[in-house]
C-alpha cells in the first residue's frame, strides 16, 4: 500500500486509485443524483454525542452479541456482490478477515464464490450469514440456501429493497459490465453464464412478485433465523416482525436503489420504536467512523453493517486489507466509547445523544 491509511476515507482513496473506472463506479456509485448516498454519510454526523464523565473506563470492551452470537464488536460485514472484482481473495478472503476480526460476514447471493467455497476457505467455526435474493428461478435460490445451510451458515438475510436496480448513472456512463473471468455462480446457474452481464442484467433475474406472504412462508420454512434487509417504513418493520423475523436491517442499500429516501440514521429511530424490542434492529449505510457506530447504538440498533468500507480494505490489500479496516473501526469504536463514558456496548444508550 502506497500510504499508511489512518482512517476509512484513506482506504476509499486507495481503492479508487487501484480500480478501473467501471468496477470503481459500480462499487462506489449510488442511484440518481446520489442524494441518499451522501445523506447516509452526513446524517450520522448530525446525531451529536454527549459524553458522561468520571465513569471508570480502564477496561472498555466492544464485545456484544447479535441474535445471540458473540461478536467482538457491533460491526458486521454487509453483503456486497462481486468481491473477486475487487481482489482475487474475494469472498473467502473477506470471510477470513471477518473471522479474524471476530465478527460476522454476510455472503451475497450475487457473490463470485459459492457458500461452500467460502465455508472451506475460512475458519469452520466462524459465524457467517447468507444474503438471499429470491430469483424468478426459485430453484436456483433454494439450492443456494440449502448449500449455505448445509455448510454451516447461521442466519439468512432476505433483501427486499431491490426488485430492480436503482438508476445507477456511474454504470451507465462507464458502460459497466462484469469483466471476463469473474463468475457469479448464482447468475450462471440461472442463465448459463455470467460474463459480460450488466447490473440491469443480473437484476432482471429477480422475482418481482415477492410479497409479505412469501416472507411468511420463507420464515416458517427456514431452519435458520431470518433477518429482513431493506426496511425503510416503521409499519413494514412491524409487518416483518409479525411474520416471525429475528431481525430487521434498516437499510437503503447504500443509496443504490431509490434516491431521495431518508438517510438510514434518520429512519432508524422510528423503526426501533415500532418494533419495541420484538426483534433485533440492525442498520447500514454510511457508517465510516467509530462515532457513527456509537450514534447507531444510542438510537437503538443492536449492531451496524459496513458495505463499501470492507470492500475498500479488500481492494487495497485483500484479506489483510479488509481485516485492517475492521480493526480500525474497532479501535475507533473503543476510543469513542472511552471518551463517551461507556465501558460496555450496552452503556451506549439514548442518554449519550445530545
Ligand atoms: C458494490 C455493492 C454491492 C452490493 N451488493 C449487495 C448484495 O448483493 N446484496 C445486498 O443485500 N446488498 C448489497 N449491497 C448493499 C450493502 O449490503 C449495504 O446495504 C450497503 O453497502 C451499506 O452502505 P455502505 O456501503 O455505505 O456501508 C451492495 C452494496 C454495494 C456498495
Ligand atoms: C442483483 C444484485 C446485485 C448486487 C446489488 O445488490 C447491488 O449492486 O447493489
Amino acid at each position: 500500500m502506497p500510504i499508511d491509511p489512518c482512517c476509512l476515507a484513506d482506504y476509499e482513496a486507495l481503492a479508487q486509485e487501484l480500480l478501473d473506472a467501471g468496477p470503481h463506479g459500480y462499487f462506489a456509485g449510488g442511484a440518481g443524483d446520489e442524494r441518499t448516498l451522501r445523506a447516509n454519510v452526513a446524517a450520522w454526523g448530525e446525531h451529536r454525542l454527549l459524553p458522561r464523565v468520571l465513569v471508570d473506563v480502564h477496561d472498555v470492551s466492544t464485545a456484544t452479541t447479535v441474535l445471540g452470537t458473540p461478536v467482538s464488536m457491533p460491526v458486521l460485514v454487509a453483503p456486497v456482490a462481486l468481491q473477486k472484482m475487487a481482489h482475487p481473495d474475494g469472498e473467502a478472503g473477506m470471510a477470513r478477515a471477518a473471522a479474524a476480526a471476530g465478527t460476522i460476514m454476510t455472503l451475497s447471493t450475487i457473490a463470485t464464490s459459492t457458500p461452500s467455497e467460502v465455508a472451506t476457505g475460512a475458519p469452520a467455526d466462524a459465524p457467517r450469514w447468507f444474503q438471499v435474493y429470491v430469483l424468478s428461478d426459485r430453484g436456483v435460490t433454494r439450492t443456494l440456501v440449502e448449500e449455505a445451510e448445509a455448510c454451516g451458515f447461521t442466519a439468512l438475510v432476505l433483501t427486499v429493497d431491490a426488485p430492480r436496480a436503482g438508476r445507477r448513472e456511474c454504470d451507465l456512463r462507464t458502460g459497466f459490465a462484469v469483466p471476463e473471468g469473474i463468475d457469479m455462480p448464482a447468475v450462471t446457474s440461472a442463465t448459463g453464464g455470467s460474463a459480460g452481464i450488466t447490473p440491469a442484467g443480473f437484476f432482471s433475474l429477480m422475482d418481482t412478485t415477492l410479497s409479505w406472504d412469501d416472507l411468511e412462508t420463507f420464515v416458517a420454512d427456514s431452519p435458520l433465523p431470518v433477518l429482513v434487509k431493506g426496511i425503510h417504513h416503521p409499519a413494514d418493520a412491524r409487518k416483518a416482525v409479525e411474520r416471525g423475523v429475528a431481525g430487521v436491517v434498516v437499510s437503503n442499500h447504500g443509496g443504490r436503489q431509490l434516491d431521495n429516501v431518508p438517510a438510514t440514521a434518520d429512519m432508524l429511530g422510528p423503526v426501533v420504536d415500532a418494533v419495541a424490542g420484538a426483534a433485533e434492529i440492525l442498520v447500514d449505510g454510511g457508517i465510516r467512523r467509530g462515532t457513527d457506530v456509537c450514534a447507531a447504538l444510542a438510537l437503538g440498533a443492536r449492531a451496524v453493517l459496513v458495505g463499501r468500507p470492507a470492500l475498500w480494505g479488500l481492494t487495497a490489500g485483500g484479506e489483510a486489507g479488509a481485516l485492517q479496516v475492521l480493526k480500525l473501526l474497532q479501535a475507533e469504536l473503543e476510543l469513542a466509547m472511552t471518551l463517551l463514558g461507556c465501558a460496555r456496548v450496552e452503556d451506549i444508550t439514548a442518554d449519550r445523544l445530545a
